[in-house]
């Protein structure tokens, strides 16, 4: 995954003054949703509540089949809830029909009208918004300046590469100038190179338009971690976790958060003591000292002899001498080479079934079997509920 720096990141309370969650851009309120009928029937959306500040950029991230896209249907209104309400600024838009939602819709595939020249794409949510003739020339000029197409207004979509055709998607959704923004995997059909350079282009943007509330849905958690104010981080129709991409990163609430954000280290431990948000824990044959944080909202209780499981990434970890205090003892049982890095896999002494991994920078050599120390800061290693039924 790319490194994503945190500390460059747009607080919203930086950009937009008080986030004012009392008056949302976007409220989702218990909604649920269910495709098919009777014995076939299955919910696809869950006792869904999230709520998007004016200006505030919020990625849906889970797996395939999680539910985000059903949820920014829900909003659109190309679904309608079974139960629940959908709210755009004040107003109830739970049975409005999508063109009177004034949203501005991004899908992957682009969606343009392949016989239409692209000012005539982007002119075209314009008329059905019945923006008066004289505003339409301008306001496609506008949308297409903001995306960098603006020498490609009479090319037809065949004419254009797979980038050049979404920033016509996007320009044809920021012309109707909407309080609200949906991107639905807007990168997902580009290669690798375009798709970096096109993210750098939506964060531009996405500065550019400090009024616009965007929700964005992605199964890339770098694209989440670059993009986002916050993250909600969905499984089986249900949002699981919601905080700012810098604590969900550094402090994962739940494991599969942790996993599904990238490359963590999940390692069993039994807790023996904390102290505020300082942890002594056994790792194996070994006690370190690692961060237990509190969530938000709620508590844990981390109580003494209790099972948990200590997150740690791979690029945390430093290899020691077998000697030092405060390091694992584990052996090397394989190294792969990535170029800028080298991937070891290692077996913790007393853990045999829980693998962990390492990256060491540069091209590294250990032999299988070697035996080394791992250290990492305290901070490096975060506490972590153990899931349900491995308690
Ligand atoms: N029109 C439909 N009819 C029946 N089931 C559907 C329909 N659309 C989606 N589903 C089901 O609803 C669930 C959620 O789908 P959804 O498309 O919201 O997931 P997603 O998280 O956006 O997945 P992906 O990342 O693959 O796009 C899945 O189990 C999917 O199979």
């Amino acid at each position: 995954m790319a490194d994503v720096d945190l500390t460059k990141r747009r607080a919203a309370t930086d950009v937009h003054g008080a986030v004012d969650y009392s008056a949302p851009a976007i409220t989702f309120d218990r909604v649920r949703v269910t495709y098919g009928r009777g014995k076939k029937a299955t919910d696809a959306l869950s006792d869904f509540n999230l709520r998007v500040a004016p200006g505030e950029t919020v990625a849906l991230l889970g797996p395939s089949g999680s539910g985000k896209s059903t949820a920014l249907k829900a909003l659109a209104g190309f679904v309608r809830p079974a139960s629940g309400t959908v709210r755009l600024g004040g107003t109830d838009v739970t049975d409005l029909p999508p063109a009177k939602r004034g949203i501005g819709v991004v899908v992957q595939s682009y969606a343009l009208f392949p016989h239409m020249r692209v000012r005539d794409n982007v002119a075209f949510g314009l008329k059905s918004h019945r923006v008066p003739r004289n505003d339409v020339g301008p306001r496609v000029a506008e949308a297409l300046e903001m995306v960098g197409m603006s020498g490609y207004a009479a090319r037809l979509p065949r004419e254009l590469s797979g980038g050049q055709q979404q920033r016509v998607a996007i320009a044809r959704a920021l012309a109707i100038r909407p309080k609200v923004l949906l991107l639905d995997e807007p990168l997902a059909a580009l290669d690798a190179q375009l798709r970096q350079a096109m993210l750098g282009e939506l964060q531009r943007l996405r500065d550019a338009l400090p009024d616009t509330a965007m929700l964005y849905v992605t199964h890339d958690q770098s694209e989440a971690l670059a993009l986002a104010d916050r993250i909600a981080v969905m499984r089986d129709a249900r949002l699981v976790d919601i905080d700012t991409a810098e604590n969900l990163w550094k402090r994962p609430p739940s494991s599969f958060t942790a996993a599904f954000l990238g490359g963590a280290n999940l390692i069993p431990c039994t807790v023996n003591r904390v102290i505020g948000t300082s942890a002594l824990v056994t790792v194996g044959q070994s006690t370190l000292n690692a961060e237990a944080p509190q969530p938000a909202i709620g508590k844990v209780d981390w109580a003494p002899g209790s099972a948990a499981l200590l997150c740690v990434r791979p690029h945390t970890l430093q290899i020691v001498a077998t000697s030092e205090r405060d390091a694992l003892r584990a052996n090397v049982t394989s190294n792969v080479w990535r170029g800028a890095s080298t991937r070891l896999t290692l077996a913790v002494d007393g853990l045999p079934d829980s693998p962990i991994e390492v990256d060491v920078a540069g091209q590294a050599q250990f032999d299988s079997g070697h035996a080394v120390g791992l250290h990492f800061p305290e901070q490096a290693g975060v506490l972590i509920e153990a899931p349900e039924g491995a308690r």
